[in-house]
């Protein structure tokens, strides 16, 4: 069996800001598995992007540690993609560009084979044609397709994508999850997902994590009960309509306490 991708050993995180000290994480401890798909969700401020940003090694922990691939992390990392809520594209710059943006930064030029790559990364997230369009020239969730493409042209072995779809309207954003699924089936990665949407959370995800905040900790892990492939006709599934509810009746629960 594969080692863990991530390893969570008895993190925390205080902030200190010129207003007084904020306990963000207490004593996280959590494993995410080879190619294994977590979704995160919990109250707002229970520390979910903290974690993000520490696994990205874009912040270090004030006590514990994160480990990736079995090394722990001691800043940013290339084997490690991340898609934020907004995808900030460079606006003066084509898809294409932004696309091969990351290589680029890294190695300082681009190579033919990195454009075709971009190319085929298009078609993957259902943008074939739009490599020589600027950024406004799309939509929200074609910009956010932009940006997904983005994150996986260095072909990463980890994605981390925080709140992906939270500023799309509901349709896009439904259909953005099952495009997911099928580029995740077509070419596996080990993800970490954070959510406010619990069914996107149960339809997308291998496991649920449930946050309980402030300070953030794990409150409890839910295994989705459902195969792969999944598909709209999943959404139906039984199990996941329970596990649904159950999820939906935790964070309720959280968010008033
Ligand atoms: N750089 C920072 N300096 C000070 N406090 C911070 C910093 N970053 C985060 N925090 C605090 O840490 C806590 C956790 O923030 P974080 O953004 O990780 O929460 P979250 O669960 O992702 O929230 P949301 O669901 O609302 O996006 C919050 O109280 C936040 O104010």
């Amino acid at each position: 069996m594969q080692p863990p991708s991530i390893r969570f050993n008895a993190l925390g995180q205080v902030f200190k800001t010129r207003s007084g000290q904020t306990e963000a994480l207490r004593d996280v401890s959590f494993d995410v598995a080879h190619h294994e798909f977590l979704a995160i969700l919990g109250p707002s401020g229970c520390g979910k992007s903290t974690l993000l940003r520490m696994i990205a090694g874009l912040l270090m922990p004030t006590c514990g540690n994160v480990e990736v691939f079995g090394m722990p992390v001691t800043g940013p990392r290339d084997d490690i993609g991340i898609v934020f809520q907004k995808p900030t594209l460079l606006p003066w710059a084509t898809v294409e560009d932004n696309i091969v943006f990351p290589v680029r930064h890294k190695t300082g030029h681009v190579s033919p084979r990195d454009r075709e790559r971009a190319q085929e990364l298009l078609a993957m997230v259902g943008l074939e044609g739009f490599g020589k369009r600027l950024p406004d020239e799309l939509s929200g969730g074609m910009q956010q397709r932009v940006g997904i493409a983005r994150a996986l042209h260095m072909d990463p072995d980890i994605l981390l994508m925080d709140e992906p779809f939270s500023a799309l309207d509901a349709l896009t954003r439904e259909v953005m999850g099952f495009d997911l699924l099928r580029i995740f089936a077509e070419k596996p990665k080990t993800v970490v997902f954070i959510t406010h949407s619990v069914s996107e959370a149960a339809l997308l995800a291998d496991r649920v994590l449930v946050m309980s905040g402030r300070p953030g900790t794990v409150g409890s892990e839910h295994i989705v009960p459902i195969r792969r492939p999944r598909g709209p006709e999943s959404m139906k599934d039984p199990a996941l309509l329970e596990l649904t509810a159950n999820l939906r009746d935790l964070l309720m629960t959280r968010e008033a306490a």
